[in-house]
């Protein structure tokens, strides 16, 4: 079945249509064999309207099929079922094939709207689970507000895109089957219809082209849009405090413009396709009945089947052509989210394949060298790293510090084996056992609108056990004190981004969250320099009791953090290290010192 639909995607309508299918399967050809169910039924219960005016028409209260062409094999049916055609018994059939197109209609939109739901669904935890196993590297090369908008706005537009892309084919085949129908009944007078129907849908080539390239632009100013809304939520106070945000709004204003806009175009553009439908289809109707009649003189009475399914299927048509036109309203989303999926589906990270208990005994680092873009960063560097030591990495801004510390945690993949953690290549291990045992205090204070429970123990189940371990985790972070002064302790909401924490509280939280997670590894990135001093000592105090019970590395600019470090990496900006103690380095190298001087430790 897959090879089919690959093969038909081949062809750009279609190709969607394997979009669809690559999220639900084969479900969708389920709700496409409802539609053309309720199509069949629906034409063959009006094929019962013929027998009906010859019944009433011949006033024997009987149809004999005289004057139905090949429809008649529908009253050689009724009387091979027993069923002799009288008023009663056509109103009966009649009756019965609407109501069980009923019931089929019913049907169908039922599962449309279950398979609506279930589509969107799919996209989110498809992309959910993209998002957690990309690169980190790829990463950070991210637009934020495009991911954003794939994620919440798109979905919308592409489910949108989904009802009317199958509204568009339920339409279609229905047009078809009356077409069939219709040419049963009487061909000469299809085929001029179905000609004149071919023709209509020129007129609506122009009107898609438009469409599609302002669904293209809604879709690309959406994701501007939410980029300069995520930045101007996280950036708000220093927008405020300098009236940027007076500037930034204008660049937000100028891409809601622009989405209106376009949206106005795809507004326009539907309602012209709409209106046209109906004038159009009596074009094509009226004109088919004068060939019919002058040119090739038949009898009305002769097309009235064939007209009334022709009407049915132009309607359909219609209704086709403004679902389509709808659907290219919104199909610039489904490009986006096809790029967006292959893009991510392609970074995707390599998870490990070497499990891991726990960190043994050392993590070696060996002739390593890593640049970005081929601009070296660190160059043929080795050290040792063993279990329960501190390491303080220290250095020049842009010297390398937060690249040698993402290479450590395994968020960046050295190009060849040269960290090994207990002798394994640290590529190879199994990225979630690592680092479920690796805790990091990142520079910018990482901390979620929720409570400070939740904040610590990162959504664990409430319990006493719970709660014991968190005011642990909150004292050895020097931290207990400020919550217990909140004004729902443990249970205060701390804020969009912690706005209602000062800067040094956030940070302490973000330490006490790692704390809290008993990690084997633990990585401060400059951990206490939101600090105050006295707030520092203390923390620096409860940091240097750990020691001896975890393995830490510390990235500091002040050099008091590290001053009793195990060792000390210390880089600088053109690519050449040094390791050892503070002392040994403060005896050997000039640059140390003179860091040291410049700093009161
Ligand atoms: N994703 C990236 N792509 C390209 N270059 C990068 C990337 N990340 C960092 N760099 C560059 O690598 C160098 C080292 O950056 P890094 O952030 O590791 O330095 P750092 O010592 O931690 O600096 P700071 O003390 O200012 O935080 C810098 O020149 C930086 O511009």
């Amino acid at each position: 079945m897959s090879k089919v639909v690959k093969k038909l995607s081949e062809v750009r309508f279609l190709s969607y249509f394997r979009f669809f299918y690559s999220y639900l399967g084969s479900a969708v050809f389920i709700a496409l064999g409802l539609s053309m169910l309720v199509a069949l039924l629906d034409g063959i219960g009006l094929t019962m309207f013929l027998p009906l005016l010859h019944a009433v028409d011949g006033g024997t209260g009987e149809a004999d099929g005289e004057n139905m062409g090949s429809m008649r094999i529908v009253l050689d049916g009724m009387n091979e079922l027993g069923l002799s055609p009288t008023l009663v018994t056509v109103l009966l059939v009649l009756l019965f094939f609407f109501f069980m197109k009923g019931i089929a209609k019913f049907a169908l939109d039922y599962y449309r709207t279950i398979l609506n739901q279930r589509f969107a669904n799919i996209m989110r935890l498809g992309n959910m689970k993209l998002l957690a196993g990309l690169d980190y590297s790829e990463f950070s090369k991210a637009e934020s507000g495009k991911i954003q908008n794939t994620f919440s706005g798109e979905i919308v537009r592409i489910n949108t895109a989904y009802r009317s892309y199958f509204q568009m084919l339920q339409y279609l085949i229905m047009t078809g089957v009356y077409v069939a129908l219709a040419y049963v009944a009487n061909p000469k007078f299809a085929v001029i219809v179905a000609v004149g129907g071919l023709l209509s849908n020129l007129a609506f080539s122009r009107i898609y082209r438009i469409t599609k390239e302002a669904s293209r632009r809604v879709t690309k100013e959406m994701n501007n849009f939410q980029g300069f809304l995520i930045e101007s939520v996280s950036s708000f106070k220093f927008l405020k405090a300098t009236d940027l945000i007076t500037r930034y709004k204008e660049k937000i204003d100028q891409s809601i413009v622009s989405v209106e806009k376009q949206q106005r175009t795809i507004g326009v553009m539907n309602g012209i396709a709409n209106s046209i439908r109906e004038p159009l289809v009596m074009v094509v109707v009226v004109a088919a009945i004068l060939i019919q009649v002058t040119v090739f003189q038949e009898s009305l009475g002769l097309i009235i089947l064939s007209l009334l399914f022709f009407y049915r299927g132009l309607t359909s048509l219609g209704t086709m052509q403004n679902s389509y036109n709808q659907f290219l309203g919104v199909s610039g989303s489904i490009e986006n989210m096809e790029a967006f999926t292959e893009e991510m589906k392609h970074f995707q990270e390599d998870p490990g394949t070497v499990p891991f208990s726990g960190f043994k005994k050392k993590i070696e680092v060996k002739n390593l060298n890593y640049g970005y873009d081929d601009v070296p960063v660190l160059k043929d560097m080795s050290f040792v790293i063993n279990k329960y030591e501190t390491i303080g990495i220290v250095g020049e801004s842009g010297a390398g510090k937060t690249t040698l510390v993402n290479l450590l945690c395994g968020l960046l993949p050295p190009p060849t084996a040269t960290i090994l953690v207990d002798g394994i290549d640290l590529r190879e291990l199994n990225k979630h056992d690592f680092r479920r045992q690796v805790g990091y205090v990142t520079q910018e204070s990482q901390v979620f609108t929720d409570t400070v429970a939740n904040n610590v123990s990162f959504f664990e189940n409430p319990s006493e056990e719970t709660e014991l371990k968190i005011q642990q985790a909150l004292k050895l972070a020097h931290a207990a004190e400020f919550v217990a002064m909140l004004p729902e302790g443990l249970n205060t909401q701390i804020g969009i981004n912690g706005v209602n924490l000062s800067g040094g509280q956030r940070q302490r939280i973000s330490i006490a969250r790692e704390l809290y997670r008993e990690v084997d590894i633990l990585i401060l990135d400059e951990a206490t320099s939101a600090l105050d001093s006295q707030s520092e000592k203390l923390i620096q105090e409860n940091i240097d009791s750990l020691a001896g019970t975890v393995t830490m590395i510390v990235i500091a600019h002040r050099l008091s953090t590290i001053s009793k470090a195990d060792k000390i990496v210390f880089l600088r900006a053109d690519h050449t290290y040094e390791i050892g103690t503070f002392e040994s380095l403060q005896k050997r190298s000039a640059n140390f010192r003179q860091m040291v001087s410049l700093q009161t430790v």
